[in-house]
């Protein structure tokens, strides 16, 4: 469902009324998952190639049997590659095995530890694909000059991470989301890090496009409640964003007019 007011989220040549992109790693089972995403309500729903059955193995049973094509938006990623070769060689995979789609996320992940992006791959990788005619969302740190990088590029969304992956930690960085927001002409969407409801509304609060999240919803204690639970909040803090908040002050001021007072 679209916030009131709003616009749709437009992604390269596609457009979405949800602003909640989900991930399909970390659940019980096929079900659990089906049933999570359902409720969030999203439409574009990110697979890890290297991970996730999309038919690269014909005799195992196939995400995509219950993520309906008609529904969703099936986001490629390329979790699990460490340099630039693999994730090309990934999304060039993904692309096969999906009939020509070409709408992938890269990630290129530095080390064990952190999952930190490696920016040097990542932009090598990021060239490579859009050359090869990918449309290329694209997840990094939170450094607005990178952002600026990749969209200088022509990738199709910026995603910064809002703390490390599956760490849960919320917006860790409101600062520099700001910055990479206020000179941003490509979406913006944070990516990872998300820990329950309120972090997502905060993000939407800033400003971002969107927000992606796989281990806030796939690891709570009810996967489904979660995800209708992220849904509302990415909701309530784009239609915050979009209705404007009040400016933060110090000192007190009166709800009510304290001129003409019944009792004196
Ligand atoms: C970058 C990446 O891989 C994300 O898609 C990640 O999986 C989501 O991070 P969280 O699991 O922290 O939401």
């Amino acid at each position: 469902m679209t916030a009131l007011n709003d616009e749709p989220l437009r992604i390269g040549a596609r457009t979405f009324t949800s602003r909640l992109l989900v991930g399909t790693g970390k659940y019980k089972d096929l079900d659990q998952t089906a049933r999570a995403i359902d409720m969030s309500g999203a439409q574009i729903v990110t697979v890890a190639v290297r991970r996730v059955n999309i038919g690269q193995d014909p005799s195992q049973p196939n995400l995509l049997d219950v993520l309906p094509a008609d529904r969703y938006t099936i986001l490629p990623n390329t979790a699990g590659c460490h340099t630039a070769e693999e994730a090309v060689r990934t999304c060039r995979l993904a692309r096969e095995l999906l009939d020509g789609h070409n709408l992938v996320k890269l990630e290129v992940l530095a080390d064990h530890k952190t999952l930190y992006p490696d920016v040097t791959e990542t932009l090598v990788a990021a060239k490579t694909l859009i050359a090869d005619g990918f449309e290329v969302m694209v997840y990094t740190s939170d450094d607005p000059i990178l952002a600026q990088r990749f969209e200088a590029m022509g990738c199709v969304a910026v995603m910064p991470l809002a703390a490390p992956i599956g760490s849960g930690l919320g917006i860790r960085n409101p600062y520099n989301l700001h910055l990479i927001l206020e000179q941003a002409t490509v979406p913006i969407l944070v990516d990872a890090g998300v820990g329950t409801a309120s972090d997502a509304a905060i993000a939407m609060e800033l400003g971002c496009d969107g927000v992606l999240m796989n281990t806030a919803i796939a690891g709570a204690t009810d996967p489904v409640l979660m995800a209708s639970a992220m849904r509302k909040a990415i909701e309530a803090g784009r239609e915050a964003f979009l209705a404007g908040r009040i400016p933060r002050k110090l000192y007190a001021s009166a709800s009510s007019p304290l001129d003409g007072l019944f009792f004196g």
